[in-house]
């Protein structure tokens, strides 16, 4: 495998080629999921550019499924949409209020806020100050979800629902309040928020016991963990629930992947997280997959050589890029 640093020549040292890839690294705006930067690969095949960004506390084998959505998307590219523009939630990571406020201000008019709460080491009184902030900034008729990552068992869970709920003059849903499906179907008979299910998904050998145990009211579906767009379109017939599509924090490349499962999906009843381009400092395409009156148009950005340059990662990292593919493709 050849692995390249941004646009430039082969890293040195790197096995020789049967594959080209180039590794980028981007800065983020704001600290989100604990993270300051985000990593990985490109792939460019037949139909098109590719992106495989497993985070690094995905261990190889679930970071086939990465590789698989990359590969669908550079070889086979995707199934025709059926819709021309996909609405989008703006993405509001556990910040202050005022920094809260001016995201939704400055979010090219999403209409749907979702506000990461259950910040480890935060108090949990900040989550009440940040949702009072974009309420205001989202005015009376724009809808507001939670995402608390697993943080809380049901008890707690039952408690900090209410209150968020209170906080956000109503909660549209509350995405994976606590970790296991059993808890989370136990939860979804305690409180009248609704539930959405993305761990429980992206993370399981069995995502179908989430629609199996009644366990939640949306569920999320993510392209790249779930190993591409024909794969997630399949998942959501087998679970009959209103789908959410929302990004792995991709660059504008690997959000195309999203953005064109949003499109290929018969309904669409919810606005979904493709909105994570915002999120970046940087991108690897001239024009990002951004919204626009709270909706993102259906294309697919090809990578700029220029800032394919500027985004090359380090040599170090170049090298675990490719020590990681290398032990994910050898399962995939
Ligand atoms: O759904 C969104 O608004 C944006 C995507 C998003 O929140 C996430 C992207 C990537 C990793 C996840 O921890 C996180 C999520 O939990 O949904
Ligand atoms: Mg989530």
């Amino acid at each position: 495998m050849r692995v390249r640093r941004g646009c430039g020549g082969p890293y040195p040292g790197q096995v020789p080629a049967r594959l080209d890839v180039v590794v980028w690294s981007v800065p983020l705006r704001t600290r989100f999921r604990g993270l300051t930067s985000r990593d990985g690969v490109l792939v460019q095949g037949d139909a098109g550019w590719g992106e495989c960004s497993p985070f690094w506390d995905y261990d190889d084998e679930a970071a086939v499924r990465w590789w698989r959505a990359a590969r669908e998307a550079a070889d086979e590219g995707w199934p025709d949409p059926v819709r021309t523009h996909v609405p989008v939630n703006v993405t509001v990571p556990a910040v202050e209020p005022e920094h809260a406020h001016r995201i939704v201000t400055a979010s090219g008019g999403c209409r749907t806020a979702k506000v990461k709460v259950a910040e480890p080491g935060q108090d949990p009184h900040a989550d009440e100050a940040r949702l009072e902030a974009v309420r205001d900034a989202l005015g009376p008729d724009g809808a507001i979800r939670v995402d608390a990552n697993t943080a809380w068992d049901v008890e707690t869970a039952v408690t900090r629902l209410a209150a968020l709920d209170r906080a956000a003059g109503g909660l549209e849903y509350a995405e994976q309040p606590v970790a296991g499906v059993e808890d989370l179907a136990r939860l979804r008979r305690r409180t009248h928020v609704p539930l959405a299910a993305d761990e429980s998904v992206r993370r399981s050998d069995d995502p179908l016991a989430v629609a199996r145990l009644q366990a939640a009211d949306v569920v999320v579906l993510k392209a790249q963990p779930l190993g591409g767009v024909r794969a997630s379109l399949r998942l959501a017939e087998q679970m009959g629930l209103p789908v959410v599509v929302s990004s792995a924090l991709e660059t504008s490349v690997g959000l195309a992947a999203g953005l064109a499962l949003a499109a290929a999906l018969p309904e669409l009843p919810y606005a979904c997280g493709l909105a994570t381009a915002q999120l970046l400092a940087s991108d690897l395409v001239a024009e990002p997959l951004l919204p626009v009156d709270g909706a993102i148009d259906v294309r697919r950005p090809e990578p700029d050589p220029a800032l394919l340059a500027a985004a090359a990662a380090p040599g170090p990292l170049v090298a675990r890029w490719g020590a990681r593919l290398d032990a994910v493709r050898a399962r995939a």
